[in-house]
């Protein structure tokens, strides 16, 4: 497809887009890398018709394109996708069976050929998960599935937006050349907000800032290209704004130590183990990343310690000084913690505005059910400043864009200044300087002790100082499942 884009203004309530002249010859495969803003978000809707929210309003001219013959990847199409398979799912389980929409089902449903099923889920490391349910995936083990969908809908045109969001080290090696192989056959838009994430193969890069694009330029211009060392330098100076908010409404609680224990932790479904013989312990004021490759149980760990994995009675917990199931309850335990993790997105499907979003946090809700205090609301407006979101205070949380919603999760996290601050991935979806922004303000407060971090990232750049002990899973040959080691300076 020849795609040109000539004066094009597009507006939604959250974001907008602006192209004087662009043109995507045929054959041509184009990295898109954006300092800010949803850009991949909006140019999938652009390309392909299709609007997850309003119909996007925009003036000038996008020409040929065959919106049929267009397949998007996103995190907003990958949480849309879930959405509907568990209220699908849901609806069928009144029958005697448990109703499950498999891997399989999700990429078969798009080509109705076995075969061609088949060598996707083997392309994308899918064959061990092809009859899992899709609903219970991890992030990276998701994220793949939804490529090979895409793929399966043998479009000649692919917008993948944030492709190697929430994959490990090894995944997003093999996706760079994955998509290496099909751009020889088709033509494909790779959409970044992560310089380190422009597969090298790209020949073609375009880059928005701010929303607009700013120039066309290659590969090897793009590596010599000042931006990012720009952008670095202004996302600083928003951080110690950040911080000094924090400061102002810091607030001291004494805790037990150790704040956590986990004993021989364990957990198994009934077709497999996932991890065995943890021990863990986390001491008062020590910052831990968790490591591991996709589906080793990281995000599980955290749910252990959260209290909303089905598997942390059964296994021997003591948390803030309790043995957990000793007859706390919950909300005991959740006033400490701050969450912020692909399942909580996931989970928050209130229609509540962004502003109540961010004030939830003071209560641990999903939605606000209670009348805030003056104080509470303007905490909360406060942080939407800090955000660039002031002005969308009132607009709906389903209204706005991925990376928003995450900031402002990332912000109900942060608002109340919890004891333990469980960061499960948290900047998917952010653009560049979101990512800076929170990124530089978790090492402030790391490093300030005004919260206990658990850190999990795939990205070695995303690595914060003040973390120097590690819990990392390892496959254990001689168990099921994996292991964890930890490491760190006061441990032996
Ligand atoms: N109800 C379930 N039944 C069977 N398997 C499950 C269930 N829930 C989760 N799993 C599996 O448990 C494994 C661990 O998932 P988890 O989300 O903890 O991985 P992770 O280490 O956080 O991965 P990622 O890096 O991709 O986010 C995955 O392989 C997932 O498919």
């Amino acid at each position: 497809m020849d795609i040109r884009f000539t004066q094009l203004q597009c507006r939604s309530s959250s974001v907008t887009l602006a192209i004087d002249e662009w043109l995507i010859a045929s054959q041509q495969s184009w990295g898109v890398f954006s300092t800010e803003g949803d850009v991949g978000a909006i140019l999938g809707q652009l390309l392909t018709h299709t609007s997850h929210h309003q119909p996007l309003d925009y003036s000038g001219n996008i020409t040929g394109v065959d919106p049929s013959q267009v397949a998007v990847v996103s995190l907003l199409a990958q949480q849309a996708l879930l959405e509907d398979i568990l209220e699908q799912d849901d609806s069928e389980s009144l029958g005697y069976t448990d109703p499950k929409t498999t891997v399989f089902g999700v990429i078969y449903g798009q080509c109705h050929d076995n075969a061609m099923t088949h060598k996707l889920l083997q392309e994308l490391d899918l064959t061990h998960l092809s009859q899992s349910s899709f609903s219970q995936l991890s992030t990276g083990e998701g994220r793949r599935v939804m490529l090979a969908r895409a793929v399966a809908t043998q479009v000649p045109f692919l917008v993948l937006d944030e492709p190697y969001a929430g994959l490990d080290v090894h995944h997003r090696h093999t996706l760079t050349e994955y998509l290496q192989q099909l751009s020889h056959t088709l033509q494909i838009l790779v959409v970044v907000s992560r310089e380190e994430d422009l597969p090298q193969w790209i020949e073609h890069v375009a880059l928005f800032s701010h929303g607009k694009l700013d120039s066309v330029m290659s590969k090897s211009e793009w590596d010599n290209h000042p931006v990012i060392n720009q952008l670095t330098a202004q996302s600083g100076q928003q951080s110690e704004e950040l911080l000094a908010l924090i400061r102002r409404h810091r607030h001291s609680a004494k805790f037990a130590d150790p704040v956590f224990e986990l004993h021989n932790g364990r957990v198994a479904y009934s077709d497999k183990v996932i991890f065995s013989g943890v021990n863990w312990r986390i001491d008062n004021g020590v910052h831990w990343q968790v490591k591991g490759p996709n589906g080793c149980g990281k995000s599980t760990l955290l749910g252990l310690i959260f209290g909303d994995h089905p598997q942390c009675y059964s296994n021997d917990i003591d948390i803030f000084g309790k043995k957990r199931g000793s007859g706390e309850s919950i909300w005991e335990i959740k006033q400490h913690i701050g969450m912020v993790s692909s399942a909580l997105h996931m989970q928050y499907r209130v229609n509540c505005s962004a502003l109540d979003v961010i004030v939830s946090g003071f209560y641990d809700s999903i939605g606000l059910y209670q009348k805030p205090t003056q104080q509470q609301v303007a905490i909360a407006t406060e942080w939407l400043a800090m955000l660039h979101m002031g002005h969308l205070a009132k607009t709906a949380f389903k209204q706005l864009e991925y990376g928003q919603q995450r900031l402002l999760l990332i912000a109900r996290a942060i608002v109340k200044q919890p004891t333990l601050l469980i960061l499960d991935e948290p900047y998917q979806g952010l653009d560049y300087l979101g990512r800076r922004l929170i990124k530089n303000s978790l090492e402030l407060i790391a490093k300030e002790q005004l919260s206990q971090l658990l850190y999990v990232s795939h990205y070695q750049q995303d690595s914060l100082d003040s973390i120097e002990h590690y819990i990392e899973f390892v496959l254990d040959d001689a168990q099921q499942g994996y292991r964890a080691v930890v490491s760190g300076p006061t441990l032996k």
